[in-house]
């Protein structure tokens, strides 16, 4: 059988993550002929492809060599690392991609006295990540019992099959709503793109490379915001401490109004409300945050 010579990338079909991958993608400057309903979308213009599959089994697609990519949680990916047993080759995660953002945590009933991992001693703990929190108890030389659940994980201790659970919180809403309370954060989970350790030594390497280019452009793009704002020379240097991370600001002159500058900052990331009123009052005025469309330095 020929070698594929197109890269592959699987993705969610559909869940949390799949408008967040495509939109991604697209502003890598990707696109895709067929249906979404389909289950395999041909690229056009470039010489990769899609693959529409459930989110679980996106790390096994990529360790069989099936696809070159997946943009997965990395709660996935390295559950998938440490139950696939050793004949599973390693698999990279190549770049966190900045949404699906969750956390893998253990909750327990409120009226759980919670001190610390050794009051989990003995306790049964429900989870869809036995591989992860089985990691955890040990680092942490706990005794537990892992119940391994496919989902409504949160549900297990009012019917009274667990102690405590293992899963995905965002908000925290779920578990509110069951009564459990947040007491240990074992992972911090973003969608990632995950890749075999050895990237392929044909084509789709080269193609793979320049797509991560294209990513590290977008992902640069999409969490800067220019930052505007008028300063009097004498305060300048108080609010430019204050900036958030990036480049040195610019400094321009006010027409008019010797004593007054333009400041021009590119801002690595969110600048919050509590930061630009501390800006503020270190003497800046008329501010204004803007996102960056596109980049080219
Ligand atoms: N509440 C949440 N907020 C944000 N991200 C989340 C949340 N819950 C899960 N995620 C992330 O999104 C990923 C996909 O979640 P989703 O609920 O769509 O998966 P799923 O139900 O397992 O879908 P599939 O049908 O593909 O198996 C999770 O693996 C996790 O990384
Ligand atoms: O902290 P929260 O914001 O409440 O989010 C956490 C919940 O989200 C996910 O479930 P989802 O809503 O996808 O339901 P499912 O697992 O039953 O599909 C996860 O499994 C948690 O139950
Ligand atoms: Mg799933």
């Amino acid at each position: 059988m020929k070698e594929r010579d197109r890269l592959r990338i699987a993705m969610q079909k559909s869940g949390r993550l799949t408008e967040p991958a495509l939109e991604l993608l697209q502003r890598c400057g990707l696109s895709f002929r067929q249906s979404r309903d389909k289950l395999f979308c041909f690229g056009e213009g470039e010489p990769v492809d899609l693959l529409l599959v459930r989110d679980d089994d996106i790390p096994s697609l990529i360790a069989q060599g099936v696809c070159d990519l997946g943009i997965v949680g990395r709660n996935v990916l390295n559950e998938f690392q440490l139950t696939a047993g050793e004949e599973s080759p390693p698999l990279a995660e190549l770049r966190p991609l900045g949404f699906g953002r969750c956390r893998l945590s253990i909750a327990v009933p409120q009226e759980f006295e919670y001190k610390g991992p050794q009051h989990l001693e003995g306790t049964r703990i429900a989870t869809s990540y036995p591989g992860l929190l089985a990691a955890w108890l040990r680092e942490k030389g706990v005794d537990a019992g892992v119940m391994t659940l496919a989902g409504s994980v949160e549900i297990a201790p009012r019917l009274g099959t667990a102690d405590a659970i293992c899963d995905l919180v965002q908000s925290g809403g779920t578990l509110v709503a069951n009564q459990l309370r947040e007491t240990e954060v074992l992972l911090e989970s973003e969608a990632v793109l995950a890749a075999a350790g050895t990237p392929p030594a044909d084509e789709r390497g080269d193609m793979l490379e320049l797509l991560l280019k294209r990513l590290d452009g977008v992902i640069q793009v999409r969490e800067s915001r220019l930052l505007l704002l008028q300063t009097s020379r004498h305060t300048v240097e108080a609010v430019t401490r204050l900036l958030p991370g990036g480049p040195q600001p610019t400094l321009l002159p006010v027409a008019g109004q010797p004593d007054q500058l333009m400041l021009q900052a590119l801002c690595a990331g969110e600048v919050s409300w509590r930061q630009l009123e501390e800006i503020k009052k270190a003497g800046a005025r008329e501010m204004f945050v803007l996102p960056v469309e596109k980049m080219l330095a």
